[in-house]
């Protein structure tokens, strides 16, 4: 069994880069948020404005083009890039070169998205993050998986991730599979779960936040946001995965003392972020 290593506040500080203050939004990063169909364009606001409250200089939604007036009304801060068809992603097409993409919150699996995200992943060459319906899409073409590039990020829950690697018996043997994964396709897992497990090869670092309250609709899609926004500021992709993980838990170990676990919801956590990265700020 690997040994697994505890990733806390002094490995988050150590990791952690305080911004500039002679920094620009044109260096902040610019990240593309891929998220949403109709009935979930809720996965898209609450991914890109997460990716936002995470310190992106930048952030763009594509989306399906009923998400465009839901979209911008919810984060006017939040440009939109939308697909020619209504509900759901055809076409995945943007004139910026983004400094990282975080796809899958909430697209679903229509054959015309799953060609237009295998398309995506055949051409692109920027920091990438695929979660929700982006594995699942990958896990039904499992070819395209040599198209990633190394230290693509995935951020499966269990479902997701049996769908990746298949079923096991036993936890030990759910994450040897991971790790093998990992170690064959040279990518980052985040094994989504209580606790959540970053895997990077035969390295294994386990989260130390969170709590029963990301039990909600929508905390994941909360999460692909944040680390895709520090993927964007140029943290390597680890590093992203890792501290991205422990804003998110922390966000909801602050928030729950005022807010209760039944009342805290994805937006909350959003919320509450800024109270989390101030913990890595003032010391
Ligand atoms: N407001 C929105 O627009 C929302 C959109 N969402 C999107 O909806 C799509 C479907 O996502 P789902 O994850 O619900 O669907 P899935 O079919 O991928 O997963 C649901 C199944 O997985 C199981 N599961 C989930 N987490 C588990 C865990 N930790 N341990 C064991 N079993 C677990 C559930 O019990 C259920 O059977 C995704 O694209 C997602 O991003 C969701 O994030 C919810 C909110
Ligand atoms: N009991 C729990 N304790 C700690 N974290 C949890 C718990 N339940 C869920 N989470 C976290 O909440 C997130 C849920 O992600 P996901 O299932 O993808 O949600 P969604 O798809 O609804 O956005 C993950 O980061 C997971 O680790
Ligand atoms: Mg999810």
């Amino acid at each position: 069994m690997n040994t697994i290593k505890f990733f806390d506040r002094k490995e988050a500080l150590a990791r952690y880069k305080p911004v500039p203050c002679d920094t620009h939004k044109g260096i902040q990063g610019h990240a593309l948020i891929v998220a949403g169909s109709y009935g979930k364009i809720g996965a898209a606001v609450l991914s890109s404005r997460a990716c936002l409250k995470s310190g992106c200089g930048l952030v763009t939604a594509f989306i399906p083009k009923c998400g465009y007036q839901i979209l911008q009304a919810s984060n006017p801060e939040v440009m939109t890039y939308t697909d020619d068809v209504e509900k759901q992603i055809s076409d995945i097409h943007f004139m910026f070169k983004p400094d990282a993409v975080g796809l899958g919150p909430g697209i679903g699996t229509a054959m015309q998205t799953q060609k237009a995200v295998l398309k995506f992943l055949s051409k692109c060459n920027c920091k990438l993050l695929i979660d929700a319906d982006g594995l699942n899409i990958l896990a039904e073409n499992m070819d395209s998986i040599c198209s990633l590039k190394e230290n693509t990020i995935l951020t499966p829950h269990q479902k997701e991730l049996e769908r990746l690697i298949g079923e096991w018996e036993t936890e030990d043997e759910k994450m040897q599979k991971a790790i093998d994964f990992s170690l064959q396709h040279k990518v980052i897992i985040v094994m989504k779960g209580a606790p959540t497990h970053v895997i990077s090869g035969a390295t294994v670092y386990q989260n130390t936040t969170g709590n029963a309250a990301l039990a909600t609709a929508g905390s994941g899609d909360v999460l692909t946001g944040i680390i895709t926004s520090l993927l964007a500021q140029s943290y390597d992709a680890l590093d992203a995965a890792l501290l991205g993980v422990y804003l998110h838990g922390l966000s909801a170990d602050i928030a729950v003392p005022e807010t209760g676990t039944h009342f805290f919801t994805a937006s909350d956590c959003i919320d509450y972020l800024g109270k989390a990265f101030l913990t890595l700020e003032k010391s």
